[in-house]
């Protein structure tokens, strides 16, 4: 007959049993050598794997919660307290088990998001369709897609379109519409339509595998307050087994000391910090933000000016051109130089200005001879043999390209908020070229409930003109903004701020912040599904980019550590208590374990809250 290795559950049931026996019997038959055995059963089979414990923690030079226990209840066994002993050890059984199964509540955001791994695939091979595994998919392969199904890679359609639920990655509950040439992501479900996709991230490299991986990092990284306990603690411990040492040596008490003991343990404050942290962090996990450790999440709450990028930030990020002035020559010409110039650049504008130019004059554009990027300016750059500078107005005055007959007209077009980009040869200006993006429609409201909040100071940098800046500005309503930045002015502009006001978070997409992202004392990058860079730098990152979910995640960051000082002051409340009971002598070693144990289970109660957290409505 085979044994199979009884479950912890099985086990405490027996104890259950054991523990009930002992009770009647030392009741009802009062002290027996019967009697006395059932309560030593009790105490071995629960006390051995608390025992086991102590002596691994041990070979760490760790003293812990288990060697306490173990030495209290080796003592009462010695002192004949042989109830206490088996009283003690199955409560602490007990506590140990209902904790880990109400801690796997806190994680249980994780566990949803497990749910929501692909586990099959259906790629297409020759003429035929096969099912396979996610993990067998190759880059580069068709997957076929249908209504209800999930899609197992990150790629782009090929064939079909569809509303996709990406809540998966982004937290948005609406599905999206996906057609041809856009890009989809693994873990999201396909409602309606049928698609063809080429695989472009498979297994490991898909963004959802990465946020999982964030996930589960974010929940062991610890926070400040949390090594501080853990540092605590392993002075406490041996502290407390010397203070009880004396206790007796001072009152030849030993049920007093052993008392002690037991009380004494810091089961509820260890691990009042982390419940927290792990239950909020999974909060956030479940609403597509990713707040990457405990350390993050209590800086969040503290934080007293957000700093705005405004391309793709405030603004969709998706300029168009609104208009088109020669100066000279055709109209098309000027679009047609400024597309060619634009060939190698990865500016939004310049991505505006091509595909302009694509609508107007077709497919198939002339390649500039030598292109030069001129940052935060534009660019210069030669073809069919001509020199030519393309960009703002900074570069034209660095090239002392005359600019004053236009000047006018350039300001009332950056007053409405659009970019100017401007055409010159190495002698005048060719052409203007008149840019607009808009701005997000969800700002106004995002910034007010920041406000609300009480973040102190909002403010946006770009490199765009002053102009624009100030028009998005007013609109917003934000505190202050700072043009014409280059990339390491807005890092020295968040330093100068950061000393002004204090803790400043810097809100990116990404695309060329990502120095003022890492400089900031948080970055936080948005829309950053699809975007690994952004993912990595960014200390929190907002999978979609709905701003509204700056105020939810300060929200949750502020519960959470709220949730945290909650636990450590009721840990700290309850073992004052127990020890001031052991002292006057009205707390006994069982009852002494039965509060600790159940101080223990009400931190972790408090911190499975948390999951429930939801941003109030005003
Ligand atoms: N490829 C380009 N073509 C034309 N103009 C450009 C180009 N690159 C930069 N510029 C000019 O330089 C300015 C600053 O560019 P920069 O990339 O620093 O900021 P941005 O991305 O436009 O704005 P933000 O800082 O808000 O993201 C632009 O507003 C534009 O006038
Ligand atoms: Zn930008």
């Amino acid at each position: 007959m085979i044994i199979k290795k009884p479950t912890k559950k099985n086990i405490l049931w027996i104890a259950v049993v054991l523990i009930t026996i002992s009770f009647v019997l030392k009741e009802f038959l009062a002290d027996t050598l019967i009697t006395t055995c059932f309560m030593l059963v009790t105490a071995l089979l629960a006390g051995i794997p608390v025992f086991k414990k102590a002596l691994v923690a041990l070979r760490y030079k760790i003293i812990g919660i288990d060697a306490l226990v173990t030495i209290a209840v080796v003592g009462a066994v010695l002192i004949g307290e042989y109830w206490e002993a088996a009283a003690v050890t199955f409560l602490f059984m007990l506590g140990d088990y209902l904790e880990s199964r109400t801690i796997e509540k806190t994680r249980s955001s994780i566990k949803t998001l497990l749910d929501q791994a692909p586990v099959k695939a259906r790629v297409r091979k020759g003429s035929q369709e096969i099912e396979v595994r996610p993990e067998e998919v190759m880059k580069g392969d068709h997957v076929i897609v249908k209504p209800g199904e999930k899609i197992s890679v990150d790629g782009t359609i090929l064939e079909g379109s569809g509303y996709i639920d990406q809540s998966a990655i982004t937290g948005e509950p609406l599905p999206v519409n996906r057609g041809v040439n856009e890009h989809v992501f693994s873990g999201t479900i396909i409602e309606s339509g049928y698609l063809i996709i080429s695989a472009e991230k498979v297994g490991d490299d898909t963004t959802f595998a990465k946020i999982l991986e964030l996930v589960e990092d974010a929940q062991d990284s610890k926070a400040k307050t949390q090594q501080f306990l853990e540092r605590f603690s392993r002075f406490y411990t041996p502290a407390i087994i010397l203070l009880s040492l004396s206790l007796y040596l001072v009152t030849k008490d030993i049920v007093l000391a052993l008392t002690l003991l037991v009380i004494a343990c810091p089961g509820a404050l260890v691990i009042s910090a982390p419940v927290s942290i792990v239950a909020g962090i999974g909060n956030g996990a479940r609403s597509g933000v990713i707040v990457k450790g405990g350390e993050i999440m209590e800086k969040l709450g503290t934080v007293k000016v957000i700093a705005f990028d405004k391309t793709g930030t405030l603004t969709y990020g998706k300029p168009s051109v609104a208009g088109i002035q020669a100066f000279g020559i055709k109209e098309r010409e000027v679009l047609r130089i400024a597309a060619a110039g634009e060939s190698y650049s990865e500016h939004p504008l310049a991505k505006a200005i091509i595909q302009k130019a694509g609508e107007v004059s077709g497919p198939g554009k002339s390649l500039p001879e030598k292109s030069e990027i001129i940052t935060g300016k534009g660019l210069s750059f030669t073809l069919d043999s001509v020199r030519y500078y393309l960009g703002n107005r900074k570069l034209m005055m660095d090239q002392s390209i005359r600019i004053d007959e236009i000047e006018e007209q350039i300001l009332s077009q950056e007053r409405k908020g659009h970019t100017q980009v401007l055409l010159a040869n190495s002698e005048k200006i060719l052409g203007i070229i008149t840019i607009a993006d808009r701005v997000r429609g969800d700002a106004k409201n995002a910034v007010s409930k920041l406000k609300s909040v009480g973040i102190r100071h909002i403010v946006m940098l770009t490199g765009d003109n002053d102009r624009s800046a100030k028009a998005i500005s007013n609109e917003l309503g934000l505190d202050e903004y700072f043009s014409e930045l280059l990339p390491e002015d807005k890092v020295r502009v968040l330093r100068d701020l950061q000393e002004k006001y204090g803790r400043t978070a810097m809100v990116g997409d990404g695309v060329n912040d990502a120095p003022a992202l890492a400089s900031s004392d948080l970055g936080i990058a948005m829309g950053a599904a699809g975007s690994d860079v952004a993912i990595e730098t960014a200390d929190v990152v907002l999978m979609s980019s709905e701003l509204d979910k700056l105020s939810y995640v300060i929200g949750l960051s502020r519960s959470t550590v709220r949730n945290m000082r909650q636990n450590i002051y009721f840990a700290l409340l309850v073992a004052s208590l127990l020890l001031a009971g052991v002292l006057v002598r009205s707390v006994h070693l069982s009852f002494g374990m039965l509060v600790h144990e159940f101080s223990v289970l009400l931190v972790i109660i408090n911190a499975v809250r948390l999951t429930g957290y939801k941003e109030k409505s005003r």
